[in-house]
């Protein structure tokens, strides 16, 4: 059984000193644990060197929320390679909240992720549906969002899936593990032979999520919001993780 792999992103909600206090009290104490988990923090840009430096050598990485898609003239935005080149591994792509309120589509999704890998980072592109929606409502808009992205990606490339349904973000409520096992599924259909992404599930994720998720389907893993930033709940969610004998 291979270990899991989670990542978090702390989206706006953490300041400097909040940030800084969360990864020395929160993080760095459990960077064994999280080391195994591969874990990564996705952080707003100005706290992205910090999150390099604190991180190193603990086996923790450091990732964006967003990039853009070139490098040059573009006032106020942010180059993949300039990620690449401050120590991040990995950009969100295509989040939810981004979707929505930015109006990103699928093709820009897809340039930003291309434009990610070719710098060497790790593209993390989030797919869902934005209203609760039924089975095969669901499965046909991530089947295009997961296609559009991953198929102009180089061949071997490194990425993440992130199946985070809009409605669940910051919810009480997670997807319904039968209709999350459905989406995997499509996902899996939907991967060109030319990557081999990993697969996580996101959206108000506690501890019990990964292993009802996991009962249905081989999801690789799972990605934390607000469970990453309260010290005893992310220890309950590292203790389902790594615990030794998953179904
Ligand atoms: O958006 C999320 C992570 O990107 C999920 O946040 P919550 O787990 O707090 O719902």
């Amino acid at each position: 059984m291979t270990t899991p792999v989670s990542l978090t992103s702390t989206k706006m909600n953490l300041g400097l000193r909040q940030t800084e206090n969360w990864i020395d009290d929160v993080l760095l104490p459990r960077a064994n644990a999280l080391g195994r988990l591969h874990f990564c923090a996705c952080l707003p840009y100005p706290l992205l060197p910090l999150g390099v430096r604190r991180f190193e050598k603990t086996g923790l990485t450091t990732g964006a929320q967003n990039v853009w898609c070139e490098a040059g003239a573009v006032t106020g935005e942010v180059s993949a390679g300039l990620l690449a080149e401050i120590g991040c591994t990995h950009v969100m792509v295509g989040h939810a909240e981004r979707r929505r309120l930015f109006a990103e589509d699928d093709r820009l999704v897809a340039r930003k992720a291309r434009a990610a890998s070719a710098a060497g980072l790790t593209p993390v592109i989030c797919v869902g549906e934005q209203e609760r929606a039924g089975r095969t409502e669901t499965v046909t808009q991530v089947r295009r969002q997961a296609s559009t992205a991953l198929r102009d990606l180089p061949a071997g490339a490194a990425a993440v899936v992130l199946y985070e349904p809009a409605w669940a973000i910051g919810s009480a409520q997670t997807a319904e593990p039968h209709q999350a096992a459905a989406v995997l599924s499509a996902l899996q259909q939907e991967t060109p032979d030319h990557v081999n992404p990993t697969l996580l599930y996101g959206g108000a994720v506690t501890a019990g999520t990964y292993s009802s998720l996991r009962r249905l389907a081989p999801w690789d893993g799972v990605a934390l919001g607000r469970a990453a930033q309260d010290a005893a709940m992310l220890d309950d969610v590292l203790g389902e993780l790594l615990e030794p004998a998953r179904p």
